[in-house]
C-alpha cells in the first residue's frame, strides 16, 4: 500500500442471518451504507443504544459477516485478504473481558507483535522497539510489570490500546473504547486516539456513547439515526446542522448544539 490508506465502506448491509422453518430471512440492521475514514483521522461511530453501532464496526472488522457490500483499505478488499495479513494491518480492540491469567501488561502488549514474528518465532528488536512505542503511545510504560488481573478498568484498556499499537496496523477499530473510563479519562483517551491517528497516518475508527466528548475532541463521526440512516461528517457539523439532536433527542432530553450538551427539555 501506498500513500493515505483510507477505510471505504460501500453499500455495506449489516445484520444477523436467521434461518426459518423453510426460507431465510436476514435480520437487516443496517444498510446499505456508503462511508468513509480518512487516514490521520479520528472517526467517532455514534447512535442511540441498538442503533447498530457494535455489529456495523464488527462487519467491518470481519468478525460477522456483512450480509453486502465492501470494505476496502488502501484500496485492497479487507475482507478477502488472508487472516495473516489481515491481522498485521488491521487491529481491534473489544470490550468483552477475558481471563488474563498470570498475564503482565508487557506479555499482553507483546502479543500484538504476534502477526509480524519472524518464523523462527524469535523476538526481534524491531519488535522491541514496536511494543515500547505503543507502550510510550498511550503513557502506560509503569504498567509494564503489573499483572493485568490486578490493573483498574482503565488501566487494562490502556494495555488492551497499547496491544493494537503495537500490531503496528494500517488500521484501528475500536468498539467502545471509554466504556470503564470516567469523564476525564474519556476525554484523555480521545485526545490518545487522535494523535495515534494523526503520527501513524492511519485511519481509528471508535464507536462511543459519549456524544459530547466526540463533539469536543472528535474530527469525522459516522451517525447512526433517526431510524437506520446514517450520516457522516465533522462532528461539530454532524452537532450544529441538528444531525446528532434528530438522533437522540427524546420526548424528555434535548441535545443543545451550541454547548454541545444534553439537557432536560424545559431546564436550561
Ligand atoms: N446476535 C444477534 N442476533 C440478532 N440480533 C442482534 C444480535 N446482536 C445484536 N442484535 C440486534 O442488532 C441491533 C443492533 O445492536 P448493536 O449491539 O449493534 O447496537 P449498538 O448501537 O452497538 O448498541 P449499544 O449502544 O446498546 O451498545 C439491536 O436491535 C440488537 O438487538
Amino acid at each position: 500500500m501506498t500513500g493515505r490508506a483510507d477505510l471505504v465502506v460501500e453499500r455495506l448491509t449489516v445484520g444477523y442471518p436467521q434461518r426459518r422453518r423453510f426460507a431465510r430471512s436476514d435480520r437487516v440492521v443496517l444498510g446499505p451504507v456508503s462511508v468513509r475514514a480518512a487516514a490521520g483521522r479520528i472517526t467517532l461511530l455514534l447512535g442511540p443504544n441498538g442503533a447498530g453501532k457494535s455489529t456495523l464496526l464488527r462487519s467491518i472488522a470481519g468478525l460477522q459477516h456483512p450480509l453486502g457490500g465492501q470494505v476496502t483499505l488502501g484500496g485492497a478488499d479487507l475482507h478477502a485478504l488472508d487472516p495473516r495479513t489481515r491481522a498485521a494491518r488491521m487491529a481491534v480492540v473489544l470490550t468483552e473481558r477475558f481471563d488474563p491469567g498470570l498475564l503482565r501488561g508487557e506479555d499482553v502488549v507483546a502479543l500484538g507483535r504476534f502477526p509480524h514474528r519472524a518464523r523462527s518465532g524469535s523476538f526481534t528488536a524491531d519488535d522491541r522497539r514496536a511494543v515500547a512505542e505503543a507502550f510510550a503511545a498511550v503513557h502506560a510504560q509503569e504498567l509494564a510489570d503489573v499483572l493485568l488481573a490486578k490493573m483498574s478498568d482503565g488501566q487494562r484498556q490502556r494495555i488492551m490500546i497499547a496491544r493494537a499499537l503495537a500490531q503496528s496496523p494500517s488500521l484501528l477499530l475500536l468498539d467502545e473504547p471509554s466504556a470503564f473510563l470516567d469523564a476525564p479519562a474519556r476525554i484523555e483517551l480521545l485526545a490518545v486516539l487522535r494523535r495515534i491517528a494523526a503520527e501513524r497516518t492511519i485511519p481509528v475508527l471508535a464507536s462511543t456513547h459519549d456524544v459530547e466528548a466526540a463533539v469536543q475532541l472528535g474530527q469525522d463521526g459516522w451517525l447512526i439515526g433517526p431510524g437506520p440512516q446514517v450520516t457522516s461528517g465533522p462532528v461539530r457539523e454532524l452537532a450544529a446542522g441538528g444531525a446528532i439532536g434528530a438522533a437522540f433527542d427524546t420526548d424528555q432530553v434535548l441535545f443543545d448544539p451550541s454547548s454541545g450538551r444534553f439537557g432536560l427539555r424545559g431546564i436550561s
